[in-house]
């Protein structure tokens, strides 16, 4: 069919405040153009699709004391929020590198950033996984500062190709790196129902996991596909149906949200990276060189808390986090993804 001939394709229309689909949020998605739509979604306190808000922007900057000049890293570069207030703070001078696994968001930050007008110059971004950080430091040498907000952009969570969210339809991926590895439905077809209570209890305490692994291991073993988002929510609906009406709803979506988050850290290996990331962390610092680190579910704080502890005790930090810090209530309000956000810090001895 010559172009001619083509029909024309009608743009989507974003229907009203409350769009249902990610792709019709086409305002949301453009915020150079549509400037004041970002403003209104922001001030309402939710994250306009496509953008990532970053949180205790104010606390890592005054943990991590950055001044111009230093060497520092963001392991998790993200929207790339936290990266651009850091190159802020250094102000032409010094360098900067950042990284991520999401091959998907990464060219798309690198590419707000250099139209921001950081390059190569002050900018290294990478697509490498925070666990090689001692790869980075053979090429950067010794870091004054480092970042790292763990886990998942809002960008990852709101578009449904990839599969983080239950509250869409699509496929059951949840890989940061969609070009590695294996997806969360691939997972399900091979996993023994004991590995999966394991993995459900391990990775995010699911108090039903006994009942969600047997279900899920039923269904596939009669020949049935858990291969979307919809279709594990749908079991753990069915599931749970023992629940009282009066609680059961907030109950299925508590499950859900535990659950995914369980194989997201399975499928990403996200325990193990991280404490590859902490064990490797200390040579990579100078002298007195800070480090921030944020995190959203009690096993990574764990994790965190455990390494810092151990390292201050043998002397290689001279200074550790008391307690961790959480977003001010202010930030909770205005983000509710900053709610279970907790912020650690250490300093090199
Ligand atoms: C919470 S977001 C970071 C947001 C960012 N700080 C900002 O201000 O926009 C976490 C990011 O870390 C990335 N990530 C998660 N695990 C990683 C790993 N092991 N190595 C590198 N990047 C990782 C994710 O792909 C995601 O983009």
């Amino acid at each position: 069919m010559d172009n001619q001939e083509q029909k024309h394709q009608r743009r989507v229309r974003y229907k009203g405040t409350h769009p249902k689909a990610f792709n019709e949020k086409y305002k949301e998605l453009q915020p150079e153009k549509y400037a004041d739509a970002v403003t209104k979604v922001i001030q309402k306190g939710s994250t306009p699709a496509g953008m990532h808000r970053s949180i205790c922007v104010n606390e890592i900057l005054e943990i991590l004391q950055i001044t111009p000049g230093q060497t520092g890293l963001d392991a998790t570069l993200g929207y790339g929020g936290h990266t651009l207030e850091m190159l802020k703070c250094l102000d032409s001078k010094g360098h900067l590198y950042s990284l991520d696994i999401d091959p998907i968001e990464l060219p798309r930050t690198r590419e707000r950033l250099e139209r921001l007008g950081y390059d190569s110059n002050i900018l290294t971004i990478k697509q490498m996984n925070f666990s090689d950080i001692d790869q980075v430091a053979l090429e950067s040498g010794p870091l004054n500062f480092v970042l790292a907000d763990l886990g998942v952009s809002s960008m990852q969570i709101d578009n449904p190709e990839r599969g983080f969210s239950f509250k869409s339809e699509g496929p059951l991926d949840l890989r940061l790196n969609p070009d590695r590895g294996i997806s969360a439905a691939e997972r399900l077809k091979t996993i023994s129902q004991n590995e999966l209570q394991g993995m459900l209890l391990e990775n995010a305490d699911e108090p039903y996991s006994a009942e969600i692994s047997r279900a899920i291991i039923a269904e596939i073993k009669k020949g049935r596909e858990i291969s979307t988002t919809t279709s594990l929510q749908q079991v753990i609906k069915d599931t749970l149906k023992f629940i009282p009406e009066a609680t059961r709803n907030d109950a299925v979506k508590k499950s859900c949200q535990r659950c995914f988050q369980a194989l997201r850290i399975d499928v990403n290996n996200e325990f193990e990276v991280l404490y590859d990331f902490l064990e490797k962390l200390p040579a990579t610092l100078t002298e007195g060189g800070r480090v921030a680190i944020l995190t959203f579910h009690s096993g990574e704080d764990r994790l965190v808390k455990k390494s810092f502890k151990r390292f201050y005790n043998q002397g290689v930090y001279k200074e550790i986090a008391p307690e961790a810090i959480r977003p001010s209530a202010a930030e909770c309000s205005s983000n509710s993804r900053a709610r279970c956000a907790k912020l650690r810090w250490a300093i090199k001895s």
